[in-house]
């Protein structure tokens, strides 16, 4: 029985809530709540951070005259109370579905929405943007950018606040410090909140009143304050923030909507940036999330009375677990085997390796571009470190990937999670590019993994690869429940497999689609066509001999992977044409995923859509051997 939400039910739209009086914007934050907690029970996706912002949402649509005024949520994944106050509603439980809501903020789903996120420490940027946009244009509607704890560990936020002073008069940084990540936080900047938020307790209104409803002319109250904070040695927090530029103002209790609102509506007259920090409890309001280790963050299905998640039904092993697994194992033979996470050691299967090796794993906190550099020295003193991000995450770190570790051809590897496409998270999250930007650069050694004893040898080659930097991909879920063989053996770098031999068109797979391939050879021997299917594990170096074979020996050749343009295919079309093997009328399609982002759905549905599934393989090799009329790009179905 879904708990009654009469004020919610009057509020279609923040403008609703703008005369409400404080018990009733607390009545509404509880039933926002409710509504928050009773759609992702069956939805699935990011409660932990929503629930922690309820009473700050809620405040900040009172206070602010949104959309006019410009509020960026960072990250995006704590929106859902926003989503419910801001006319999607009704739409609650499509989240994270085909044709549903995102689950992050989206310029294309609400006006609302005026910046889409999911990548974090984005909003303090995009802000600043705003406010010089709104400055130029002599408006004066106020900007907002919503940070948390986690994501102020990222270099983006204080490239952002670095500028900010300098840029405009008028921002409003909130810093939701919920002294947590996914995982706990990390590092001196977490430590720095902490003393902060343990040093004087919750200002009390009548402090915090008096620091932002300033009289004296600016210069002066600088002056004033600096010199009495420094010299009574009073500092409990925040000359961070105020060095930079920004009137701190704070810790304030981010559940008490009583303190909220009089701040925000002072904050939003001061004319310089002002970084008001709240402190809140991720998961705020309902038991099992507060009580989870993970405060419930990311979750499936649950039943709302107990908190029970649904279970899994217990098939093969993800593909992270077998990673770290293996991992462990090679680190026992090797004490130089080390292992990096950005803020993801649960994600990643990085907390598997730190059970086992404590003082082997290193989380950096959300901070990719650090995280390879600090993996690159680490390299060049002689460790071998597994630089473990989400393929998606990695592009963030790509210059580093480039200039401190391609370039001095360091043995940095790069374990690439979350390859492919990943269903509900949506296109932010898809992996879909590492291929092309990886492969492209110079002694690289890129490999995919078929199946999960793929994987393992994968993890064991990367091991011994010392020379030069190598990157291996693999997706996110599980494994098809192969049999492990006694020993995983390191492959030959640069060769591939055939995995089926056939005569009339090969296909040529590059990860996990070698199923589906395998599947498309069985399709096309009911149509009477006889296919080779290959795994070809490596994109960087190509095993040459085995593609310029496959094009000798068959009438067409279809290359397979779960990536953009410009990655497998493109490499193997390059190596075929120098070689000339493409002047003697070799058909070749390309499969790669469509030249658009995909919104979230099942993976399953989102390859089908792509034309990377069985059927559409059988397409582009019909299309290739001109047996039907698909037309001339003819590489399978589009999205
Ligand atoms: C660049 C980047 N790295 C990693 C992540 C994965 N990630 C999403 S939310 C999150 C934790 C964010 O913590 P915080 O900002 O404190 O928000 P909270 O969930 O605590 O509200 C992480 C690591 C990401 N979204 N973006
Ligand atoms: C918001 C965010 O970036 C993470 O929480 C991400 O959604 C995790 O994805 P996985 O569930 O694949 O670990
Ligand atoms: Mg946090």
């Amino acid at each position: 029985m879904p708990t009654p939400t009469p004020l919610l039910d009057k509020v279609s739209s923040p403008a609703d809530t703008r005369d409400l009086s404080i018990p009733e914007l607390k009545q509404l934050a509880e039933e926002v709540r409710a509504e928050t907690i009773d759609a992702v029970s069956v939805t699935g996706g990011h409660l932990g951070a929503g629930l922690g912002v309820v009473e700050l949402t809620v405040a900040l649509h009172h206070v602010f005259e949104t959309p006019k005024d410009i509020l960026i949520w960072d990250v995006g994944h704590q929106a859902y109370p926003h989503k419910i106050l801001t006319g999607r509603r009704d739409r609650m439980k499509t989240l994270r579905q085909g044709n549903g809501l995102s689950g992050f903020t989206k310029r294309a789903e609400s006006e609302y929405d005026p910046f889409g996120a999911a990548h974090a420490a984005t909003s303090i940027s995009a802000a600043l943007g705003f406010c010089a946009a709104r400055d130029a244009k002599g408006e004066n509607n106020k900007v907002i950018a919503v940070i948390g704890d986690g994501s102020m560990s990222a270099g983006m936020a204080y490239e952002a606040m670095n500028n900010a002073a300098d840029t405009t008069k008028q921002l409003l940084v909130i810093l939701n410090d919920n002294d947590m990540s996914i995982a706990p936080p990390v590092g001196g900047m977490s430590a720095y909140l902490a003393r902060v938020v343990s040093g004087g307790g919750y200002q009390s209104l009548r402090n915090l009143g008096k620091k932002v409803a300033h009289a004296l002319p600016r210069p002066l109250q600088e002056a004033a304050r600096k010199a009495e904070e420094y010299t009574r040695g009073m500092v409990t927090g925040g000359t961070f923030f105020e060095e930079l530029g920004f009137q701190y103002v704070g810790p304030v209790d981010g559940h008490d909507l009583g303190a909220l609102v009089p701040l925000l509506k002072n904050a939003k007259e001061i004319d310089r940036p002002v970084l008001l920090h709240v402190v809140t409890q991720k998961g705020k309001g309902y038991a099992p999330a507060e009580n989870a280790a993970d405060k419930y963050h990311g979750v499936v299905k649950f039943n709302v009375v107990t908190g029970e998640q649904a279970k899994s039904a217990g098939g093969p092993p993800q593909y992270t677990k077998v990673f770290a697994q293996q991992l462990v194992k090679e680190a026992e033979k090797d004490d130089r085997i080390v292992a990096i996470t950005a803020a993801m050691p649960s994600g990643t299967g990085l907390d598997i390796f730190e059970k086992a090796f404590p003082d082997r794993m290193f989380d950096v906190g959300i901070a990719e571009q650090h995280a390879v550099t600090f993996a690159a020295g680490l390299a060049a003193d002689g460790m071998k470190p597994f630089c473990t991000i989400y393929s998606t995450f990695l592009q963030r770190g790509y210059d580093q990937v480039v200039h401190d570790v391609a370039i001095q051809r360091l043995p940095v590897r790069f374990p690439m999670d979350r390859a492919g496409l990943v269903g509900a998270d949506g296109p932010t999250h898809a992996g879909s590019f590492d291929v092309g930007f990886m492969g492209a650069l110079p002694g690289m050694v890129l490999m995919a993994a078929a199946d999960e004893v793929e994987l393992a040898r994968m993890v064991a080659t990367a091991a011994q690869i010392d020379d030069r930097p190598s990157a291996f991909r693999y997706p996110r879920g599980e494994g098809l429940g192969l049999e492990f063989p006694a020993s995983i053996d390191p492959l030959e770098i640069g060769k591939g497999r055939i995995v089926r031999e056939g005569t009339s068109v090969a296909i040529l797979s590059f990860g996990t689609r070698l199923g589906e391939s395998l599947k498309a050879a069985d399709l096309l021997a009911a149509r009477g066509f006889s296919a080779t299917v290959a795994d070809a594990r490596f994109a960087k170096p190509l095993d040459v001999d085995l593609i310029l074979r496959l094009a000798r020996e068959h009438e067409a050749l279809i290359t397979v992977e779960e990536g953009a343009m410009g990655g497998f295919g493109a490499f193997v079309l390059q190596e075929l044409a120098a070689h000339g093997a493409l002047d003697r009328g070799l058909k070749v399609r390309t499969l790669v995923l469509p030249d658009v982002f995909q919104d979230q759905d099942k993976p399953d549905i989102m390859y089908a859509q792509a034309g990377l599934d069985a059927d559409g393989i059988v397409a582009g090799a019909l299309s290739a051997l001109g047996m039907d009329n698909i037309g001339a790009a003819g590489a399978g179905r589009r999205a």
